[in-house]
């Protein structure tokens, strides 16, 4: 039996994480996220508990009652060029509350399931294995690297799961991504600018929660890619979203780095080998088409 522990499970990825841990015999589930559960209509029976990790006196309360074997910790402030205003806010979130978190793990025997980034990179000569060595281009990327050092401290069991550009359908969810907003976009009828010149292996955020799971289920240690097996643009990837639901490819149009501005810097080349986590996790994430499939089944 394994009880896990979910930090964000109001996110992409802890929402996923809900709804593949939850009916599972063999794992005893609690949620957190700081505020409101958004997954009360939809999974009633989900066990939830406000936690706001930047707390260090909640995190040490909810760890130590539930006593879980494994937490995955998937909260994070994940907006980019948030991260670069509000730096203060990001290295709370990012990297502090790594800390308060392996600070319960130790007390309480926890082996600490950590979610990284492509964006520790500098994006120079992807794809990257898990060997490569980090260099990164913006503040998010800063402040996850800096997590990654606290967790890699640990005196508990940890794991580090990177990933890169997730997609999928979430409920009561503010955040888009690169399928939604393709999509949304160009059934509109806008115009968007979707850039050539950068190269990634986005990742279904249902492939994203399975790593997450064979991780735990295998007590697995050190560093793990998890991500999609293709290197796509963003323009490749717009243009099987346009094909995919039929909308109109003459509105994507075509953008480099260069005249495409966003307040943070992305790194130009990431993705990732995932050669570790199929032989030794037996990952293996669905294809960037039925990756679109699932959303577009699950979309009202
Ligand atoms: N999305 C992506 O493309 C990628 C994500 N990652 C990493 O994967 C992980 C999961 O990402 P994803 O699911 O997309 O992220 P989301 O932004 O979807 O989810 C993060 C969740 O954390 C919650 N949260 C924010 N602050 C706190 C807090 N102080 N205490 C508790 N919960 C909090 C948020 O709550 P609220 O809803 O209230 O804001 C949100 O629900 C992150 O660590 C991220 O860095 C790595 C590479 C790519
Ligand atoms: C908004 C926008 C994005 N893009 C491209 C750039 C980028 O490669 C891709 C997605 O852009 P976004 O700004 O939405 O996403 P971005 O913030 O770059 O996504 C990142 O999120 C964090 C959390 C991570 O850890 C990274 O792995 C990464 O996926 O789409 C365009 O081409 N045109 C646009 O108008």
């Amino acid at each position: 039996m394994k009880k896990i522990l979910i930090t964000g499970s109001n996110g992409l990825l802890g929402q996923k994480l809900a709804e593949l841990l939850l009916p599972r015999q063999d794992v005893e589930l609690l949620a957190t996220s700081r505020g409101e559960n958004k997954l009360a209509e939809v999974l009633p029976t989900l066990p939830f508990r406000s936690m706001d990790v930047t707390k260090p006196e909640e995190v040490d309360r909810v760890v130590s009652e539930f006593r879980p074997t494994h937490i995955i910790h998937t909260a994070a402030m994940t907006n980019v060029d948030q991260c670069e205003s509000d730096r203060d806010g990001a290295v709370l979130l990012n990297r502090d509350a790594v800390q308060y978190l392996v600070n319960a793990c130790e007390k309480n025997n926890v082996h600490l399931v950590h979610l990284s980034t492509d964006f520790i990179f500098d994006g120079e000569d992807g794809p990257y294995d898990e060997e490569a060595k980090a260099n990164p281009v913006n503040f998010y990327g800063e402040t996850k690297l800096q997590a990654e050092e606290v967790v890699k401290q640990a005196k508990c069991k940890w794991a580090i799961l990177r990933t890169v550009l997730v997609f999928g359908i979430a409920h009561d969810y503010g955040r888009s991504n690169i399928v939604l907003w393709v999509r949304d976009s160009l059934q509109a009828g806008k115009v968007i600018k979707v850039v050539t010149d950068q190269f990634r292996t986005p990742t279904l955020a249902e492939d994203l929660a399975m790593g997450c799971w064979l991780a735990v289920e295998k007590d697995a240690e050190g560093i793990y890619n998890i991500s999609g097996s293709e290197m796509l643009t963003p323009y490749d990837m717009a243009m099987q979203v346009a094909d995919f639901f039929t909308l109109d490819k003459g509105l994507i149009d075509k953008a480099d780095g260069s005249t495409f501005t966003q307040a943070a810097k992305r790194p130009a080349r990431t993705g990732f080998s995932i050669r570790k986590a199929q032989t030794e996790l037996g990952y293996r994430p669905h294809t960037f088409l039925q990756g679109i499939q699932m959303v577009a089944e699950q979309a009202v």
